[in-house]
């Protein structure tokens, strides 16, 4: 079993994460998991924290020269925002005095509408919104990307499956529905501003993101993640918990501001037929292959072999510049929510989130399946299962 977890808060000394569960022989560098951190930064609509935060990576433990033990890995990402923030963030007690002397410590009593403020205060018994959205903040997924990195290396190294996301949706305006870039489009698709593949809308997304802007608003979007070179049978029919495509629902689901996934066709497959809505199997290329790809690569919640299709909903940022009403905790009137900086899209970041999540899930589902404690025993494990695939004349097309 895979197991991570991450720690920290959004303006506190840093986050933590711990991934514990992959095998040894995993090839990774702290220079690989800057890259990736790299990529979650760009994106147009971002910001200013962005651009004068640095994501400093230090390798704690689970690697030696490059390569994974087998033992826990854990990174530390420091915000360099820190001293800024120390007071406020200080673990320590601060005496009254000093807090009252910082702007920054001014109680956040105007919850805001559709992040975590309010309910946060209700249930863990603040009186304002601080304790609550440090934790809430998406700077948290600079963790989840690290990880990811990881997952990514032991998927291509062990079974050489490769992952990417692009954003198919910006409000209104949609990429052509069925887009398939591959692998090879990744870095096409990180050049582009919002991480859209076609030109053509992309173009448009970007003058609607624009437009939010302007009119001191936010967007919310959709993002794809494909994954290629999946064997079938990882994940399992047998229980709920152990379905893929559960898994993955609920590893997206969890990223921040995501409020809708869908697995291939999704809500669509409710709209048509049986006869139009599943993939028929058919014999081509020596093996077995399907005529459509509408379920998104999973069938009984275990993957088919084909390629997994999975898109995660982004709902606006909810600190719009024109602030929502609200009201204020201290003195139960009426306000506007408070507001200080935010982004205006994060769809393309969140693609670069959902990545991870899916590579994550994915090498939970594999070192269940092929178990190993190296790289290379995982792979032997993994090519004696397709032999014997093959053996039984149920292998796939090429
Ligand atoms: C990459 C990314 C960046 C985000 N940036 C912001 C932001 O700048 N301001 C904001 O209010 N919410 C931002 N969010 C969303 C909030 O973190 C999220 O809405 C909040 O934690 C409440 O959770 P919920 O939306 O899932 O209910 C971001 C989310 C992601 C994935
Ligand atoms: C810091 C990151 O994202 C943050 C996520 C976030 C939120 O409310 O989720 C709010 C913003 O932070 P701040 O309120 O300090 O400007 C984003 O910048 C990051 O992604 O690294």
């Amino acid at each position: 079993m895979l197991r991570w977890l991450t720690a920290g808060e959004s303006h506190g000394q840093g986050l933590v994460a711990i991934l514990e569960g992959l095998p040894s022989g995993v090839e990774v560098t702290s220079q690989d998991i800057s890259e990736a951190l790299a990529r979650r930064r760009l994106g147009f609509g971002r910001g200013a924290r962005m651009k004068f935060e640095a994501d400093k990576v230090t390798m704690i433990g689970g690697l030696r020269h490059g390569v994974t033990l087998g033992s826990p890995v854990a990174i530390e990402i420091a915000n360099t925002e820190w001293p800024k923030w120390e007071t406020v963030m200080s673990p320590d007690p601060v005496d009254a005095q000093t807090l009252a002397s910082q702007a920054r410590n001014a109680p956040l009593t105007r919850p805001r509408p559709g992040h975590a403020d309010l309910v946060g205060m209700q249930k863990y018994r603040v009186d304002e919104a601080r304790p609550i959205l440090e934790r809430a903040s998406a700077r948290e997924t600079a963790s989840r990307v690290a990880l990811g990195r990881i997952a990514m290396a032991y998927l291509r190294q062990a079974y050489g499956i490769t992952i990417l996301s692009h954003v198919v949706e910006i409000g209104p305006i949609r990429a052509p529905y069925g887009l398939m870039p591959t692998i090879d489009d990744l870095p096409a698709i990180d050049d582009h501003e919002l991480r859209c593949f076609d030109a053509e809308a992309g173009d448009k997304m970007l003058t609607e993101v624009k437009a939010a802007q302007k009119e001191g608003d936010t967007i919310g979007g959709v993002v794809e993640v494909l994954a290629w070179g999946l064997p079938p049978g990882l994940g399992s029919h047998i229980q709920g918990d152990k379905r893929l495509d559960a898994r993955l629902a609920g590893a997206l689901m969890g990223i921040q501001a995501i409020k809708g996934v869908e697995v291939g066709d999704g809500f669509e497959l409710a709209r048509v037929r049986g006869s139009r809505a599943h993939d028929e199997i058919l014999l081509e290329g020596g093996g077995i292959a399907r005529a459509s790809h509408r379920a998104g690569g999973t069938e009984g919640g275990m993957s088919t072999g084909e390629v997994l299709r999975v898109r995660a909903a982004m709902k606006p940022i909810s600190t719009v510049p024109r602030a929502l009403r609200t009201i204020d905790t201290s003195t139960l009137e009426p306000a506007v929510a408070h507001n200080q900086r935010s982004d205006v899209c994060a769809v393309p970041a969140a693609g670069v989130v959902a990545e991870a999540m899916v590579a994550l899930v994915l090498a939970d589902a594999a070192v269940e399946k092929f178990g190993g404690d190296s790289v290379a025993e995982a792979a032997r494990n993994y090519r004696g299962y397709l032999d014997d695939v093959a053996e039984r004349g149920l292998q796939l097309h090429e």
